[in-house]
């Protein structure tokens, strides 16, 4: 057969998850010369989340499907291309492609949606390209791109230090989740921007994490912990009060609290079970919320 009608061989597409990072606890320690805060954060990550595809090849582009596509643009500034250019600016002649997302999880919602999308397309360019995935211009990349990508990178229960960049593996016990947005976006920089820390500004140390032996003592420990975040989210969207209260009127949430920077808030309850059955009543009630029963941990 004459070489040009021999079919032309593809890359095979290539697929990651991007599982949503929920902050179990979170401290804000201070407020660093660079205006970022210094934190510690229990992260975890779900089962729910979006999927990204990488389709090997030589132009760099991106196309967005599923519930989210509609409110997000798949334009330069979607962190999926932003990390992609963060990665090609460390690792000259980077073999890219076409990315297609199936966008599931709220945007500007405190579970990270974009910062997971970011690290999986990392995860996939490392894949395309036969790095390892301890490349450490893949980690440089993903603080590039923004303070929750190395956690996602990552992309397992870890204690999260500093703006984001120091990760501690952490084991932790399995829990159901219920994850519930109202659909009011929040803005990071606003909820930071809202607790009025000056630069240099420094409260306190993090309260050491330590190994947890089942649900009942992390769920302890985690209940005597905060999310620094939540006052001031919660003066930004009082609507926070209400999803509040419809997850704590659910039988068996252990315990109910906000991710990140919200507007997302948790309850976590014994299995996945309990957490189904407690979604069916929150979104009854609230037809208008996004609501995920999932798993943790
Ligand atoms: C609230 C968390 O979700 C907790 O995991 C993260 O700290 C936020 O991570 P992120 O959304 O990736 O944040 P970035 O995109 O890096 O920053 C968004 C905005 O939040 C502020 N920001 C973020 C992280 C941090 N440790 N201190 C900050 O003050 C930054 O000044 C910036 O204006
Ligand atoms: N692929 C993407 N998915 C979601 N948001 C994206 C994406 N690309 C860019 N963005 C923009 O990034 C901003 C933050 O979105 P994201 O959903 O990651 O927020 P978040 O859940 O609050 O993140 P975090 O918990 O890391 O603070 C939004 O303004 C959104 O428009």
């Amino acid at each position: 057969m004459p070489e040009s009608r021999l079919p032309r061989l593809e890359s095979p597409v290539l697929t990651e998850r991007a599982p949503a990072k929920v902050n179990l606890s979170l401290r804000v320690l201070g407020r660093r010369a660079d205006g970022y805060h210094e934190l510690s954060s229990v992260v975890a990550f779900a089962g729910a989340g979006d999927r990204l595809t990488l389709q090997p090849g030589e132009t760099l582009t991106l196309d967005l499907a599923g519930p989210g596509a509609a409110i997000l643009a798949a334009g330069g500034d979607n962190l999926v291309l932003r990390a992609a250019r963060e990665l090609g600016l460390r690792i000259p002649g980077l073999r890219t492609g076409r990315f297609s997302l199936d966008k599931r999880l709220p945007v500007a919602a405190g579970i990270g949606g974009g910062s997971a999308d970011a690290a999986a397309a990392l995860r996939l360019l490392a894949r395309a390209n036969g790095l390892p995935r301890g490349d450490d211009r893949l980690f440089a990349a993903a603080l590039a791109t923004g303070s929750d990508v190395p956690a996602c990178l990552y992309s397992r229960s870890c204690v999260m230090a500093g703006r984001g960049e120091a990760l501690t593996p952490l084991a932790l016990p399995r829990f159901g989740a219920l994850l519930v947005n109202p659909r009011v976006p929040v803005a990071t920089a606003d909820v930071f921007r809202a607790l009025g820390l000056a630069p240099g500004a420094q409260l306190g140390a993090a309260a050491p994490v330590p190994a947890f032996a089942g649900r009942g003592p992390a769920l302890f420990w985690l209940a005597g912990e905060p999310n620094d975040l939540e006052a001031p989210a919660r003066r930004l969207a009082p609507v926070l009060d209400e999803v509040d209260a419809a997850l704590r009127a659910t039988p068996d949430a252990g315990l109910v609290r906000m991710s990140g920077s919200g507007a997302t808030m948790f309850a976590l309850y014994p299995d996945c079970r309990a957490a189904a059955r407690a979604g069916k009543q929150v979104a009854g009630a609230h037809p208008a919320w996004w609501v995920k029963p999932t798993v943790l941990g």
